[in-house]
């Protein structure tokens, strides 16, 4: 790395603090800096993201991250209210397609008392994860290069996890398809997209059936700096998906459900 001066993130708190009843501490500010950092370095030689302006940053890779497992970490009293990133119990959490390390990396500096698993087919990603791991000092995190297809049919994996968060990976049955059959019973997807309408949800009602799931809630939400309509589907695993999914590679881009 070398040490050319390198942009601040903009201090958020009061957004936070608005918008999930959260505010990072000094040494998850400082950890979300050091990320911001090492992936403006990483980009020069790996093509990790065009999203370089602090406040794009901030908004569509740190708090969008969050804002995903926002409803994960209500108290149960009320509905309305988001608790602070902090889940009442430990919880084992997969990110699929993590890429740089989103949603997974800021998941695992908010929620420290969790492990988090990062799955990326690309093994230079993996590498590059490894690297920020260390940097930033994650001792949560893990990494694993793989297919997801693949991952999915491992019993090391599969079944295992209690949480799958899947972000800017192909269609949502496709996510569907790669992310319930590693959910324990019980266990939550969480799939980021941009624009989202009821007829999508009536296709996805029918894959997410087939794989042993439901589509618990459609949570669609406006982002705090640049206003744009955003949307989390969370996916409960309530039967054991079937042995045949996930389908070999490649087959569910290429025939989904
Ligand atoms: C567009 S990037 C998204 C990265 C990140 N989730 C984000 O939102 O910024 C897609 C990533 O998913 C990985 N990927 C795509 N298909 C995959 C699969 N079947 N199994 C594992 N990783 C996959 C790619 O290598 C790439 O790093």
């Amino acid at each position: 790395m070398n040490n050319l001066k390198l942009p601040s993130l903009p201090d958020m708190a009061n957004i936070w603090q608005e918008t999930l009843q959260w505010t990072p501490t000094v040494q998850q500010q400082v950890q979300f800096q050091q990320l911001y950092e090492f992936i403006l370095q990483g980009n020069s030689q790996l093509n990790l993201t065009r999203i370089t302006d602090p406040q794009e940053f901030w908004e569509k890779h740190l708090w969008d991250s969050l804002r995903g497992i926002a409803p994960l970490l209500r108290d149960g009293g009320d509905e309305d209210v988001i608790c602070a990133p902090t889940p009442p119990t430990s919880l084992s959490f997969i990110d699929i397609g993590t890429g740089a390390g989103f949603p997974g990396i800021p998941v695992a500096i908010a929620v420290a008392n969790s492990i988090v698993n990062l799955l990326d087919s690309t093994r230079k990603k993996i590498a590059f994860l490894e690297e920020t791991k260390a940097a930033l000092d994650l001792t949560n995190v893990k990494t694993l290069t793989g297919r997801a297809e693949e991952v999915g049919q491992q019993p090391q994996h599969r079944q295992n996890y209690d949480v799958a968060l899947i972000r800017a990976i192909g269609t949502a049955s496709v996510c569907a398809e790669y992310a319930l059959p590693l959910l324990k019973q019980d266990g939550l997807a969480v799939i980021y997209r941009g624009n989202w309408t009821e007829e999508e949800t009536k296709v996805l009602e029918n894959a997410v059936d087939q794989l042993g799931g439901i589509i618990e809630l459609v949570d669609k939400f406006t982002t705090p700096l640049s206003g744009s309509i955003r949307h989390c589907l969370y996916l409960r695993k309530v039967a054991t998906t079937p042995v045949h999914f996930p389908r070999p590679v490649g087959v569910p881009t290429q025939k989904p459900l």
